[in-house]
């Protein structure tokens, strides 16, 4: 655990100090999007046009930001278009770090097909040598021209979804102009309350400020679990983006946040919407094939050294969803 100031890596623990116990996540800084045509995006420059071979994704299947980016690959049916490298689900004092540099491996992580680097930091040193931040996955690589397109999930999933028509059959719109403002509305709620819930809850270390968190988390679940009552998906009959992006929460709940996180009010096991939910979604064709549970339990058990000092990973739950 650590981050990068001008280039140089330092092994340091998120600051909370300064925060009242609260945890912040902070804003990504690589924000180039790649288009069809490769003019500009939204933000950042242009320059990425779509083209089949030329990016790489960089995730850790443990992380529920990069798995967003996994999920929208293979609902898009873009396996064959953008490769992908695996790191390691432990991530220590190197942060994280490809399979042939881990301490143990573990079954699913990769090295780095496209750099042969060992650490990720090393990727964003290769993209910007005075780099200073933190070092996330996931990381869209372009390389072409060898540098990082992205490092923010919600972007990276809008341009899976919209820029690679001409490499894909699959022609649904995860984020269809006519719900997206809907869709916008929902994610803010869901990220704060759910998907950056769930880590202000567990990084807390404060006792009113995890209250705080868990309270607003659980009040965010029961509102999308009356939501959900007679409906398939977040939005109705039709499946988007917002299904993917509480989804990589919502799998990850009952096998880590519930215990390493102490968000143990109820589990979506007890939800019958949202297990049901669960459920339909994990059945989407190669929604299973980016779901490992054991570097999601071995990664949260045994890298956050402060809260689960021994680093037992749990035995348990049950899996349901299956
Ligand atoms: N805003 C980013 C957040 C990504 C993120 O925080 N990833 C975590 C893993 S779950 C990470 O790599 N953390 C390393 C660190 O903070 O040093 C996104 O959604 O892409």
């Amino acid at each position: 655990m650590g981050l990068l100031v001008e280039g140089k890596w330092v092994d340091k623990w998120y600051d909370t100090k300064s925060t009242g116990g609260r945890f912040e996540r902070t804003v990504t800084r690589f924000r180039n999007w790649i288009t069809a045509d490769g003019a500009p995006g939204p933000s950042g420059e242009g320059g990425f046009p779509a083209e089949a071979g030329r990016y790489h994704l960089y995730v850790s299947l443990a992380c529920p930001w990069a798995h967003r980016t996994l999920i929208m690959r293979a609902l898009k049916g873009l396996e064959e278009v953008i490769s992908v490298s695996v790191v390691d689900p432990f991530m220590g004092g190197e942060g994280w770090v490809f399979a042939d540099h881990a301490a143990h491996r573990s079954e699913g992580a990769t090295t780095d097909s496209v750099l042969g680097k060992q650490r990720l930091y090393e990727v964003y040193l290769a993209a910007d040598p005075a780099f200073s931040g933190r070092v996330t996955v996931p990381v869209l690589w372009d390389k072409t021209r060898g540098t990082i397109v992205s490092n923010e999930s919600a972007e990276i999933i809008r341009m899976l979804n919209s820029a690679f028509a001409a490499f894909t059959e699959d022609r649904h719109d995860y984020y269809p102009p006519a719900l997206a403002g809907e869709i916008d509305a929902l994610n803010a709620r869901v990220y704060d309350a759910v998907n950056n819930g769930v880590y202000k809850a567990g990084f807390a270390t404060a006792q009113d400020a995890y209250e705080e968190a868990v309270t607003a988390l659980f009040t965010e679940l029961d509102a999308l679990e009356a939501r959900l009552e007679g409906r398939d998906w977040l939005l109705g009959e039709a499946l988007t983006e917002a299904d993917i992006r509480l989804f990589t929460t919502l799998i990850r709940f009952d096998p880590v946040y519930v215990g390493h996180f102490k968000c143990n009010i109820r589990r979506i096991f007890d939800y019958p919407n949202l297990s049901r939910y669960v459920k339909a979604f994990y059945a989407l064709p190669g929604v299973k094939a980016t779901v490992n549970l054991t570097h999601i339990k071995r990664h949260y058990y045994e890298s956050h050294t402060t809260i689960n000092p021994t680093g037992i990973v749990p035995v348990g739950p049950e899996v349901w969803w299956e």
